[in-house]
């Protein structure tokens, strides 16, 4: 495990540029292994989830390099291998194998993924999907045995009971090469979904709806990529560094924004008294002297992310009153308000609602990163603390902030990242 170390009570300034968004690249990489040829991205984040993804492409045989942000799979050696469970388990997103070796062998075993501890994750939409494809699922202990070889994958009409980012994903990627038409009722309609379809349908699936509710899918046999796949740029890290701006900026430019993916994240600064302004595909925060309380309530993509709530939780600090946080999907993800109470923050939550006082001065402490979002809201406050805040298990950080460290020295950050041996 490594730890971030940051002195405080520095302004921040100038301009950061938004890498490929984490959440789409964990589907495309699991994706690129129902191709017939080699794919390649560009826009690829460098953050240690893509890196563990490509120890799992290696232990089946598919070879990948990534240099520059531009990512080659070549998955036409692919072999059924067990998959790593170490690399299986440091993120969620390793479940996508689960949809994409169906689609590719007609079958698979996957060990239950790691990824944020937020609070219950589970995956029984994703196995509803599976089944009513035709697929056998059946569970032992840690892992899932997924299989339709004898009899193959057919299309069908499923209706997910909660909308799932992670459902809705694993159903396509089992259904593209399907024999007939699956339909996808009440499905996510995030962005980094019409992303993964985009990259399917320019290789000649036939994916219609992704970003509305009602996903069709005609099953093809064949998916051929011919051109660059260029990944959309990440709306949290986005939403991050314009959190960070409000809290610490003396005016800092953000570049490479789609600002439709973050217009929930954009009005609720707004609604703070951040003077955010928009001009094409970067967004500028000037410095801000007052903010005003606002409550948050997060739910599914079109409305304020889930992940958005702990960066901007720390820039609510500054706000004059009491705002109120409340994450209706994941109730339990609380794991920074403790360590902001260590730091000196006027914060608590009770029944799954976070409050947020105004606080005058955060302090420098040792403060533990619980998972990535825990991390980036801590990362905030630290550098609104005086002194040196020490932010233990920070590997979680850098499971999906790309060239961390690079882009905040960029911005005038003192801020490092070294082993923690004691870990
Ligand atoms: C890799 C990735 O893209 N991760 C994102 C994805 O996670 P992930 O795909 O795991 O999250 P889901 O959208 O599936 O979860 C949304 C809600 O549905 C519930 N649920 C989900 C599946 C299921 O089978 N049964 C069930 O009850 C979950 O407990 C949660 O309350 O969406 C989350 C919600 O926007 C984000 O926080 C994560 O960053
Ligand atoms: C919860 C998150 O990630 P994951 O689903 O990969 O754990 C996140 O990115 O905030």
């Amino acid at each position: 495990m490594k730890k971030m170390i940051i002195k405080g009570g520095q302004r921040l300034t100038g301009e950061v540029t938004i890498g490929g968004a984490k959440n789409s690249t964990v589907a495309l990489i699991p994706a690129a292994i129902l191709a017939d040829t080699p794919v390649r991205f560009d826009s690829v984040p460098d953050i240690l989830d893509v890196h563990n993804l490509m120890i799992i492409l290696e232990s089946m045989n598919v070879h990948s390099t990534f240099e520059d942000g531009v990512m080659v799979i070549d998955p036409t050696k692919i072999v059924e291998n067990p998959l790593p469970s170490k690399a299986i388990k440091s993120l969620r997103a390793s479940y996508y194998f689960m949809g994409s070796l169906l689609g590719r062998f007609k079958r698979s075993t996957v060990t239950f993924p790691g990824g944020d501890n937020i609070g219950p994750r589970p995956i029984d939409q994703h196995i509803k999907g599976f089944k009513a494809l035709g697929a056998n699922v059946t569970e032992n202990e840690d892992t899932v045995y997924i299989s339709a070889y004898e009899r193959g994958l057919h299309g069908a009409h499923i209706f997910l009971d909660v909308v799932s980012v992670g459902a809705t994903i694993n159903v396509i990627l089992a259904a593209v090469k399907a024999q007939g038409i699956t339909t996808i009722e009440n499905a996510a309609r995030e962005p980094e979904i019409i992303d993964l379809a985009m990259f399917l349908n320019n290789m000649g699936a036939k994916i219609r709806g992704a970003g509305t509710d009602v996903i069709r899918i005609e099953g093809v046999d064949k998916l051929i990529s011919t051109a660059t796949h260029t990944i959309i740029p990440d709306r949290i890290e986005a939403g991050t560094y314009l959190s960070m701006a409000a809290a610490v900026g003396d005016g800092i430019l953000v570049n490479n924004i789609i600002p439709e993916h973050l217009e929930s994240f954009t009005s609720k600064m707004i609604e703070l008294g951040v003077d955010i302004q928009i001009d094409g595909d970067k967004i500028f925060v000037p410095k801000v002297s007052e903010m005003q309380s606002i409550e948050v309530n997060t739910s599914p993509f079109p409305g304020f992310a889930t992940d958005l709530q702990q960066p901007l939780t720390a820039s609510l600090l500054k706000a004059t009153g009491q705002s109120v946080v409340n994450d209706h999907i994941y109730p339990e993800r609380v794991k920074h308000v403790l360590e902001l109470r260590k730091m000196g923050a006027n914060i608590k939550h009770a029944d799954g609602v976070i409050y947020v006082d105004h606080t005058d001065q955060l302090f420098g402490a040792e403060v533990e990163a619980g998972e990535i979002r825990a991390g980036a809201c801590l990362m905030i406050a630290a550098f609104m603390a005086s002194g040196t805040t020490t932010i233990t298990k920070a590997d979680n950080i850098l499971r999906g902030y790309d060239s961390l460290v690079k882009k905040l020295t960029q911005l005038g950050a003192e801020v490092s990242i070294v082993s923690d041996n004691s870990l």
